[in-house]
Formats: structure tokens, C-alpha cells, sequence
């Protein structure tokens, strides 16, 4: 099982990405599964809020399952990929509920992505954090640096996409893309008291307030230039550099 959903009493559901061997790593199961738990939570009159975590304590997600997608290798496949989790992302991007991500360890190239879909990120102190896509001689690929430069100053956007290095989530706070650094043994519990503000107010309050928040990413330019980003991403995909950064980090792991 790559993931589990729990929805509790108080209309937290809980998407959990179940693959620590793999520190967390996205594979199709999981974007499966994810897009059903968004179209659950839309759909749902007692979910009021979303939140994504990783199993264990070393990661919160990293990224792509390069074991599976190192082995598409033209544009087209690439861009196969890339733009159904990049849909997914949008969707998670343009949920009609309060969404968080829970960032219970490293989150790494798509794992970033996949935190900055959400509303908020509130990560456990010290973890590290990366938009390291540009090490792999790629872009972002799920849509991250559009949604990035909608939610963060520009100029704080654009240095941790180029710099594409690991930071720690305190400086990741400062940085204005982590909002809380949590220090609790107990995770879950204190994001759930975090929430609890939220979990007070009616669904259809918290529906009202997302779509308004929203609106501005519902438009046909918004929605052209987060695929545009994916496009290029997928023209970098296959040039030769690319695939030698996956294979290096491959080989690597087999050493
Ligand atoms: C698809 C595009 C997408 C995008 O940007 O749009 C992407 O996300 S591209 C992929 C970007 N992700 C990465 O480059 C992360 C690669 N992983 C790492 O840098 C490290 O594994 C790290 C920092 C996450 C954890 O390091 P640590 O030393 O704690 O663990 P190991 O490196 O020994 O890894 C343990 C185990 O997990 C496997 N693993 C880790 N990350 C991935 C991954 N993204 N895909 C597939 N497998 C992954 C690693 O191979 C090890 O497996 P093992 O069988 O034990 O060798």
C-alpha cells in the first residue's frame, strides 16, 4: 500500500504517502491516489481540510520515482508524466478546501512541488528542503516554479529555484515559503491544533473563502503557463545531461 487516507471526526482527512524505503517517492499508485482524495475532499460535505504527509521521519516526499521514470527518455514521455501530475497539482493548486502540507522530513525536487500546491507548510524544525530539479539539468516539472512565483516574493522564488540547494526549514520560514516550524514529537497533533481555528468554521464558509482565493488560478493565462513550464521541462528531460544526472544519482545508490 503507497498511501493511506484517514478522515477523522473533526474533518481533517489525512493523505499519507507510504513508500520510506523510497523516501516518499511519487510513483503513478500514488498520483492515483492522490487525484481520488482530491476529488473526494471537493466533493465531500464533512472533509474541510486536506492534509499531505510522508510515513516515517525521514522524509516528507522526494519527488519523482526516478527507478520508474528514468526509463522515459523522449519529450512525449516525459511530458506524459509530467503533465499528469502536473493536473493533479493544479487541482490540488485550486481545491475548494484549505489544504496543507505536513513536511515531516527532507522534501526534495517534486516533493517541494507538491508542498507548494498547498495553502500551507508546516514542517518539523531542521528538516531539509530543496528545489534541486536545476542539479538534474531540468526545470521544474509539476508545475512548481509557476505556482512558486505565485506565492512567494519574486525574488525569493527565483533564488531557490536557481540556487536548487538543500536549506533547512528554518531558513525556508525566513524565506517565506515554510509558515510553521514545528518542534513536537507528535507531528499530527500539533498541526490538528493548528487547524483547529479552521475545523470550527462550516465547510461552506472554508469553500467560499478558497474560491475566492482561487479565482485568480482559474483562468485560461494562468492555466497555459503552468503547462508551459511543464513543456520545457520535458524538452530539458531528454538532453543528455539530464540523463546522465539520473543515471549518476542511479549508480550511485548501487555503489
Ligand atoms: C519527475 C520530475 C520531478 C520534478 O522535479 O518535477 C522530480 O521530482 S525529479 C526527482 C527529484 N528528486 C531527487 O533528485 C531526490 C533523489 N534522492 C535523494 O537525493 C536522496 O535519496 C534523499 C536526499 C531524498 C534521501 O537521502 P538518504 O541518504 O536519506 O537516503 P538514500 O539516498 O540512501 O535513499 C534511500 C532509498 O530511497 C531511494 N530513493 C530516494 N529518493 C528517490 C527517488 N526520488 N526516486 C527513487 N528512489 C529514491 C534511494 O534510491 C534508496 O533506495 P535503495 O534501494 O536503498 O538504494
Amino acid at each position: 500500500m503507497s498511501v493511506t487516507v484517514e478522515q477523522e471526526k473533526n474533518g481533517i482527512v489525512w493523505f499519507t504517502i507510504c513508500r520510506p524505503e523510497k523516501r516518499n517517492a511519487i510513483h503513478y499508485e500514488v498520483m492515483d491516489r492522490l487525484q481520488e482524495t482530491i476529488e473526494m475532499v471537493e466533493k465531500s460535505e464533512t472533509a474541510k481540510v486536506l492534509v499531505i504527509t510522508g510515513e516515517g521521519e525521514e522524509a516528507f516526499c522526494s519527488g519523482g520515482d526516478l527507478s520508474v521514470f528514468h526509463q522515459l527518455t523522449t519529450k512525449e514521455e516525459a511530458y506524459s508524466m509530467l503533465a499528469k501530475m502536473g493536473n493533479i497539482l493544479y487541482s490540488l493548486l485550486t481545491l475548494s478546501k484549505p489544504t496543507v502540507a505536513l513536511i515531516n522530513g527532507t522534501a526534495i525536487g517534486g516533493g517541494c512541488e507538491l508542498a507548494t500546491a498547498c495553502d500551507f507548510r508546516y514542517a518539523k524544525k531542521g528538516v531539509r528542503i530543496g528545489f534541486v530539479q536545476a542539479n538534474l539539468a531540468i526545470t521544474t516539472g509539476w508545475g512548481g516554479a509557476t505556482m512558486l512565483f505565485e506565492k512567494m516574493p519574486y525574488d525569493e522564488a527565483l533564488h531557490l529555484l536557481l540556487c536548487a540547494n538543500m536549506i533547512c526549514a528554518e531558513e525556508a520560514e525566513k524565506r517565506g515559503w515554510i509558515h510553521r516550524c514545528l518542534s513536537s514529537s507528535d507531528l499530527k497533533e500539533e498541526c490538528r491544533q493548528l487547524l483547529m481555528p479552521y475545523l470550527e468554521k462550516s465547510s461552506s464558509v472554508l469553500s467560499a473563502y478558497k474560491q475566492a482565493a482561487t479565482a485568480k488560478w482559474k483562468t485560461k493565462e494562468f492555466y497555459e503557463r503552468f503547462f508551459a513550464e511543464i513543456e520545457r521541462c520535458a524538452t530539458l528531460w531528454e538532453g543528455p545531461e539530464h540523463e546522465q544526472a539520473v543515471q549518476a544519482f542511479l549508480t550511485k545508490k548501487r555503489n
